[in-house]
């Protein structure tokens, strides 16, 4: 099975194309193998690219520890540049069925080669029902939840997945790996949860480090930034547009104030090419 490797901003994928849309069980296996760092490729995550009528390419998430995830902002980047430069498309703009649906997504392209991808994120959801469970209010904002001990505040935010942002003092050098797992797996998040520890600097900057249900640390997460300025929106401390600064590099969010959707602009690259044969 041919693969290719590829990133966007360090948060690192193997994208695999089938002929049609794949067995997700299947899949899920697959991911788990491929993704282990010792006895696989290493990844964060399995993008898999199939042809779909609704759309001009389509794509579902796998985490690296095996389940489907409904959204993943760093992999539809990787996934337009790989269909403009792989599959010699070419065109500058294109849609891509996801799990919640059908995303647009523009490249900036030059010689053939794409720089910057900017993708429709669509509406983040602030209902208590598909995040956080936050009994008698319609948003959760400025939540507080303990764990061993400590009490940490967040604000919940879906973009099809769930994210719970927590602003920290220092995000630069916050303990992730200390926390992260303790609070993606807290009852207070059914589905788990990604959790963006975050560091607000003025009202268009941002630091955020990640901790990302069914993976672990990586070095960015597309939706996490996108439900970063939503919930710097909500908390009154960010503005709509702003650069989020993350381990792997920066993303420039906006969250449109006309339609109430949030675009994310950041670059993909590739990796390596590969056969896996087991
Ligand atoms: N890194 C991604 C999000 C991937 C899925 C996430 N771990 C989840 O389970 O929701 C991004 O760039 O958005």
């Amino acid at each position: 099975m041919r693969f290719t490797k590829m990133h966007g901003l360090g948060n690192d994928f193997i994208l695999v194309y089938k002929n049609r849309k794949p067995n997700a069980e299947e899949m899920s296996e697959l991911a788990v193998s491929l993704c282990n760092r010792h006895t696989g490729v290493g990844a964060d995550g399995l993008v898999v690219i199939y042809p779909t009528d609704r759309a001009d390419i389509a794509m579902r998430i796998f985490n690296a520890d095996g389940t489907m995830a409904e959204q993943c902002g760093n992999a539809v980047r990787c996934v337009a540049k790989y269909y403009y430069e792989r599959l010699s498309a070419q065109k500058e703009q294109i849609t891509i069925e996801t799990k919640i649906g059908v995303q647009t997504v523009w490249l900036q392209a030059e010689d053939g080669r794409v720089h910057q991808v900017r993708v429709d994120m669509g509406e983040p959801v602030l209902k208590p029902s598909a995040i956080p469970v936050c009994v008698g209010s319609d948003r959760a904002v400025n939540e507080r939840i303990e764990v061993k001990g400590k009490s940490f505040v967040f604000t919940g935010v879906s973009m099809g997945n769930p994210h719970a942002v927590i602003e920290v003092e220092d995000a630069a050098n916050f303990p992730v790996e200390r926390w992260g797992p303790f609070l993606e797996t807290h009852p207070v998040f059914p589905q788990k949860a990604n959790i963006e520890f975050i560091t607000i600097h003025s009202p268009d900057e941002v630091t955020m480090r990640v901790w990302e249900r069914g993976v672990g640390q990586t070095f960015a997460c597309g939706s996490g930034a996108c439900a970063t300025v939503v919930a710097g929106v909500l908390t009154n401390k960010l503005n709509r547009r702003a650069v989020v600064h993350l381990k792997g590099g920066d993303l420039h969010i906006e969250w449109n104030q006309d339609d109430n959707h949030v675009y994310m602009t950041g670059p993909a690259a590739f990796v390596f090419e590969g056969e896996w044969r087991r």
